[in-house]
């Protein structure tokens, strides 16, 4: 081994023993802040917080990206220590809900995968889960219109959003696609991938199964099958990349919610979500969201939905920049909440870090 590449080796495992060392001390000062603390121990809106300054304080050569997730890692074994963090998600293991929940909350979560949406509901609202991750929309597909449904009809609130890019892969037990005979995939990602499954598999028969892990488990045991998932599953049932990324949209992205049984504290950099309805009145709508204008609260999503038991009645998903304790934000929805038929805060929380 030449002098040099000992030399950088052994600067390395003194550097290590030092980060070792200091990582301990901060395991030590997050223990003693959870005696101070009591109750709630996660705090989404303290965590933004730390990944975004350590992001601003980055010298490189690492990506900022990098460096939060280090720190994520890191903070997610700190709150382990305090008590490990019980998260529902939408199973089986291998979606990308269950991705989407462990770059929110790291490897020292304890995952919990749910049959349903709701069933991630009932889990938190019950106490079996601390909270849960749930999908609420995709760049290529749209609204998730359940869980809309169900944020309405539940009492938990949002406490922070994580954005997935989601990559889709052609996976199969065999080595080529030759011998296939039918393609399973979850609806939604067969609809992301509709053109490439058009231009290059269109003999395919394409099976719509409950979810893309269910699709590659069932690929996994049927070699004349092929199935579309991501790259968790493809690990998790052992199956072989036949052709990766081939989501239409090369942006393809899903948001989901954290929930929980509260909101977060404001972090400086949030988003609030509500859902209302307007008097059934002309100019009624526009009169509902004119106090965000001008209190210069930004809008940065309005989405109708049917509301249940009214024919042509709707509700509408409302998304704004800041907390609902920034004083713009408050004044604003005391004035939306007078001219409401209804209202309901869904929760003010950090808007996502990584
Ligand atoms: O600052 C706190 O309140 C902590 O508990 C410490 C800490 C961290 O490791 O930085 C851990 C968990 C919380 O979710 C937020 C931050």
């Amino acid at each position: 081994m030449s002098d040099e590449l000992q030399n950088l080796r052994n600067n390395i495992d003194r550097l290590d023993e030092e980060i070792l060392a200091r990582l301990a001390e901060r395991a030590r000062s997050a223990q003693r802040i959870g005696v101070i603390k009591q109750g709630n121990l996660y705090r989404p809106e303290r965590e933004a917080q730390v990944l975004r300054r350590l992001a601003a304080a980055n010298p490189g050569p690492l990506p900022d990206q990098a460096v939060q997730r280090i720190f994520r890692e890191i903070m997610s074994a700190c709150l382990a220590l305090e008590h490990p963090t019980k998260v529902a998600y939408l199973g089986p293991a291998g979606t990308f809900s269950e991705s989407a929940a462990r770059k929110h909350f790291g490897g020292a979560a304890a995952l919990m995968p749910t049959a349903a949406i709701d069933d991630v509901f009932r889990a938190v609202e019950a106490g079996n889960a601390d909270y849960g991750v749930v999908p609420v929309e995709n760049s290529t597909e749209g609204a998730v219109g359940g869980a809309l449904d169900l944020l309405l009809a539940n009492p938990l609130k949002i406490c922070g959003e994580v954005n997935l890019r989601i990559h889709q892969h052609l996976l199969s037990k065999a080595e080529g696609i030759g011998a296939a005979k039918r393609l399973y995939s979850h609806a939604q990602s067969l609809a992301q991938c509709h053109e490439w499954l058009n231009r290059n598999l269109a003999h395919l028969s394409r099976v719509p199964v409950a979810s893309n892990a269910e699709a590659a488990r069932m690929a996994s045991e049927d070699p004349e099958s092929c199935a579309i998932a991501g790259e968790a599953a493809a690990e998790l049932y052992g199956l072989n990349v036949l052709a990766a990324n081939i989501e239409d949209d090369p942006n393809n992205t899903t948001r989901f919610v954290v929930i929980g049984d509260h909101d977060a504290g404001p972090s400086g950099e949030d988003k609030t979500s509500l859902v209302c309805s307007s008097l059934n009145r002309p100019g009624a709508m526009h009169a509902l969201l004119e106090p965000l204008a001008r209190h210069g609260v930004d809008m940065t999503k309005l989405q109708s939905r049917p509301a249940r038991g009214g024919l042509w009645e709707y509700v509408f998903y409302v998304d704004i920049d800041g907390h609902r304790e920034d004083a713009n934000v408050s004044a604003a929805l005391q004035e939306l909440n007078e001219r409401a038929a209804f209202v309901k805060i869904l929760g003010s929380y950090p808007v996502a870090a990584i």
